[in-house]
């Protein structure tokens, strides 16, 4: 028997959110138990900025290995378990980013020094302890030469670094070029550059292609480290295409990616020549996250816009995989400032700075001389404050140390001249021979001159026009427990989002707002500094770097044991060989097949909009053709296409086969040989039409690219190609006025398909259809064997599912909400139509169904209204078949739903492409695999 629903109830599993408060308890309790280490003179882990605390000092204690021996953490047991030798052992993190946090400055042929790199993402990466992590980069140096290579490489192994070697070329053009030059500026709505098509260095094609090399180069190196229960954390937007190239080479990595700056808005995105292929690449990963709920949405409708995918609250779905995409906002290490404010060299330098800005309010920026950081903006508005306000002349300074960044790329070339220029000017204009307002520093500090600079600032000015999160307002904060100085934050930095209630939020742009909120922070009693300090001083001491990377790493593990569960409910995929042998064995087959996106061309991105016209008429997939007429040519076999299309839809796609059309979910059945006939049951009520075509035209007309099909039975309204965030609206909307008015006491079902609205009379579903159906094929065929194999495969909405069951030899209990149900029954109540069906043995002892068969009853006002009949043209007389019209052996039945994964069906198919190349083999009577 398959391995889906049929085998019975699983064992409590605890959900996600249990999993994860748990988990969350457990680093609790074990930091707890460090810090009371800490209290006995026991440091569990050592920071020294030399030794850029990646190295965890070994502790027999430790209890991380704890957690992993706790056993009703399910990630934890699986890891535990995968070990060979069932050992615990601690989880490895393969940290993977663009930049090591070490920058490597070559000092001979074979010796090497290490400089601390700049920028947020090392800050944070080093705030995290207690992992035994590796990290894996570019050093930020060509090295060409063996020699040079294997010394950098012994040097950085010190430090728990593994380098990846890029070339100049490959440099240029992945690093300044794709990830600077256009995903950089992308992500921060700067838009896109012009592309040069002229130099070959500056077409997106050729900076795409190194984009994609460098990353594989990457994924090569972490897989040359990785080792089994490794968790792999890839960062930044640099390496988008890493998390696919990991799982090609190994589907059973965990693989998690975080992005450090915004995500925009997908209509920015759109705009990005390889949209698509970043965010599949992407969507490889387990786990993705960012700083902020914004980008993760943002993300997310990306996906559902332009992959046509499905979010969930959860993330990202895709043929039943889910992606899990979240907010996971960063934080820095605050002890290690609060820690450094006390030691000598910080006070040395508080002292100084205090002496030379005596009787000046110290104005703060620190930026990376970037366009996204606001720093012409944020003088411009400095220059404003002073024009408005003479009384600050020499009372107010403000220090912006800008530390220059991509200097290869010329876009920064060009705003470290723009900002010269404009310091110079504010200088001339306000300056005295002794002091000027403006100190501007092209270079970067270190630790100890950074935290007392932090300590002696009264504002700082943190103006972005676009910041993934901005560490630099989270370090002011947490060195300004002495001081309480205010913070002014733009709107659009990450940071606005966790500092917002403490610092002045303003618009980096409207430059007279900053300058006003510079005049309201100078003058601020210390009473509202304080209160607001304190908000923001709680918030980054308890968000930490390190709670930020465990919640990560804890998730991602947590996701990859979700996986898991997710795909036990998963029905296997259709065991092609078996499903062939079996058919070849039997002498009266039934093969029933659906034909939309089952036997059509393969839309070329499915589920998005795409072209609507061609894609609305349906087509036959080109190669299904040859099969199919073999198929359908064995006399042993029946062949049924059984659809939710109208007539004319199945005529035209199907008219010079031999076998049986079933349109409009089984309403209208004939052979192709024949005319169509009705099987809808009698007395079927459609009073409803008019008042819910009616609604149908209101939302076609407000829903730009929906449209509605009416048939004899049901009326459908699609907005596929509708923008789908709308289109959902729309159909809540549609749904809410249906249920309250046209259809509150009509006797119609309503069914929701993924991106369509469906209005039915009751009892039209396949499976209520293919009673009556079987029971037409039987009498026409006059058979006088039981039907000994069912194949029935389908892209099918959940409610005509019912199709799958009514051929299940043994269903299972009404749990199931499946009933196999006969649409002449349906005023039964539902023991009544289960007793009806009860099974019976026959000869052989197997069960068999039997189909009381009732022939079709054509409804007699439907036939006036149309050219059709059936074939006699006469009513046909209600009729038993007395024997066994199912023998299907127990086994000899395969029902499989094609590119769905929540169905009721045994198996699966992924695709149409999948179908067609099964039924080649079976009509081949081919047995592969
Ligand atoms: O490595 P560079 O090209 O010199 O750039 C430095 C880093 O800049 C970016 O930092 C971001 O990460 C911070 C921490 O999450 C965040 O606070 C900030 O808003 C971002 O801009 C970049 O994302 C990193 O990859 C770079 O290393
Ligand atoms: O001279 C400096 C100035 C800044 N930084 C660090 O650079 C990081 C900047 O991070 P942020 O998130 O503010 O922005 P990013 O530069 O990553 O975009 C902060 O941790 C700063 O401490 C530094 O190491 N040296």
């Amino acid at each position: 028997m398959p391995g889906n629903k049929y085998n019975g109830s699983p064992a409590y599993v605890p959900g996600r959110v249990e999993r994860l408060l748990r988990e969350r308890e457990l680093r609790k309790n074990s930091r707890a138990a460090h810090s009371n280490d800490a209290a006995d003179g026991f440091r569990p882990f050592e920071f020294a900025d030399n030794d850029l605390c990646l190295r965890e000092v070994e502790n027999s204690r430790n209890s991380h290995d704890d957690r992993f021996l706790e056993g009703a953490f399910a990630a934890r047991q699986i890891e535990v378990c995968e070990r060979h030798d069932g050992r615990p052992f601690r989880q490895r993190l393969l940290v993977v980013a663009n930049r090591l946090p070490v920058s490597a400055v070559r000092r001979g042929e074979d010796s090497w020094s290490l400089e601390m790199s700049a920028g947020g993402l090392v800050t944070a990466l080093l705030g995290v302890k207690g992992f035994e992590a590796r990290w894996i980069g570019w050093a930020g140096v060509n090295v060409p030469d063996k020699v040079g290579q294997d010394a950098l490489t012994d040097a950085l192994a010190q430090k728990k670094c593994i380098p990846v070697f890029l070339d100049e070329e490959i440099v240029h053009q992945y690093y300044n070029g794709y990830c600077n030059n256009i995903l950089w500026p992308l992500f921060h709505y700067l838009g896109l550059p012009q592309e040069d098509r002229l130099a070959t260095t500056r077409s997106f094609q050729s900076q795409f292609a190194a984009y994609k090399k460098a990353n594989q180069m990457f994924a090569d190196v972490v897989n040359q480290h990785y080792e089994e229960g490794d968790v792999v954390w890839c960062h930044d937007y640099h390496l988008m295409f890493l998390p696919k190239c990991l799982k090609e080479y190994n589907t059973n990595m965990k693989v998690g990616w975080f992005l450090h700056t915004p995500f925009p808005s997908s209509e920015i995105h759109r705009t990005l020549p390889s949209r698509s292929e970043l965010l599949r690449s992407v969507l490889a990963a387990d786990l993705v996250g960012f700083h902020t709920y914004d980008y993760a949405r943002h993300f997310v409708s990306a996906c559902t816009r332009i992959l046509g995918l499905e979010g969930t609250p959860e993330g990202v779905e895709d043929q039943g995989k889910l992606t899990r995409v979240a907010a996971f906002p960063i934080g820095i290490d605050a002890d290690r400032f609060i820690r450094a404010l006390d030691t000598q060299q910080v006070q040395v330098h508080i002292r100084e700075l205090k002496e030379r800005f005596a009787g000046r309010k110290v104005m703060l920026g620190v930026d990376r001389l970037d366009m996204i950081k606001g720093i012409p903006q944020k003088i411009l508005a400095f220059e404003k404050f002073l024009e408005e306000n003479s009384y600050w002349h020499d009372k107010v300074v403000l220090l912006q140390i800008a530390v220059p960044t991509r200097t290869d790329v010329p876009e920064y070339q060009k705003l470290t001249s723009q900002v010269h220029e404009i310091v110079g000017r504010i200088n001339g204009r306000f300056g005295t021979l002794t002091a000027v307002p403006i100190h501007h520093l092209d270079r970067s500090l270190d630790f100890p001159k950074l935290c007392a600079l932090y300590a002696v600032t009264d504002v700082a000015l943190v103006t972005s026009l676009r910041d993934g999160m901005n560490l630099v307002s989270y370090e002011f904060v947490a060195c300004q427990d002495a001081k309480k100085g205010v913070l002014i934050l733009s709107e659009f930095a990450g940071a606005a989002q966790s500092l917002g209630a403490g610092a002045i939020l303003v618009n980096p742009w409207n430059i007279t707002e900053v300058a006003a909120s510079i005049a309201q922070a100078l003058n601020m009693p210390a009473e509202e500094r304080e209160k607001r300090h304190r908000h923001n001083y709680m918030h980054v001491t308890t968000h930490t770097a390190q709670e930020w990377a465990e919640t990560f790493v804890s998730e991602l593990n947590d996701t990859v044991v979700e996986a898991q569960l997710r795909t036990r409910q998963v029905p296997p995929p259709l065991p092609v060989k078996d499903a062939i042998e079996k058919y070849l064995g039997s002498n009266n087959r039934l093969l029933i097949l659906g034909f939309n996106a089952t036997l059509t061309e393969p839309a070329d991105t499915p589920g998005r909009r795409g072209d609507q016209i061609k894609e609305m008429d349906l087509k036959l997939h080109p190669d299904v053709k040859e099969p199919l007429m073999a198929l359908c040519g064995d006399p042993q076999t029946t062949l049924v296409i059984l659809s939710g299309s109208d007539r004319a839809v199945l005529d035209e796609n199907f008219g010079e086969y031999n076998m049986w059309l079933a349109a409009e979910n089984g309403m209208f059945l004939r052979l192709t040989k024949g005319e169509w006939m009705t099987t809808m049951p009698e007395h079927l009520n459609m009073e409803w039409v008019e008042s819910v075509k009616h609604v149908f035209e209101y939302f076609t007309e407000r829903t730009p690219r929906s449209h509605f099909e009416q048939r004899e039975t049901s009326l459908v309204w699609n907005y596929k190609y509708a923008d789908i965030e709308f289109g959902r609206l729309q159909a809540r909307d549609m749904l809410q006025h249906l249920w309250t008015g046209p259809i509150s006491n009509a006797s119609v079902d309503v069914v929701q398909g993924s991106r369509s609205v469906e209005v039915r009379a009751v009892g039209v579903t396949k499976g209520a259809a293919i009673d009556r159906i079987l029971g037409e094929i039987v009498h026409s065929k006059s058979m006088t064997t039981p039907i000994d194999y069912v194949l029935c495969i389908g892209h099918f909405l959940g409610k005509d599912e019912d199709v799958y069951t009514f051929f299940e030899p043994e269903l299972p209990t009404d749990s199931l909400g499946i009933i196999r149900t006969r649409a002449n029954e349906g005023l039964k109540n539902p023991s009544e139509r289960r007793s009806s069906l009860k099974l019976m043995p026959n000869k052989s002892g197997t069960k068999a169904a039997p189909v009381r068969t009732q022939r079709p009853s054509p409804n007699p006002e439907k036939r006036s209204n149309s050219h059709h009949g059936n074939r006699s043209g006469k009513p046909t007389p209600p009729e038993k078949v007395s024997w066994n019209v199912l023998d299907l052996k127990g086994d000899n039945y395969f029902s499989c739903a094609v590119g769905r994964t929540r169905t009721n069906a045994r198996y699966l198919l992924s695709s149409s492409d999948d179908v067609v190349s099964f039924l080649k083999d079976l009509a081949d009577g081919k047995i592969t695999g």
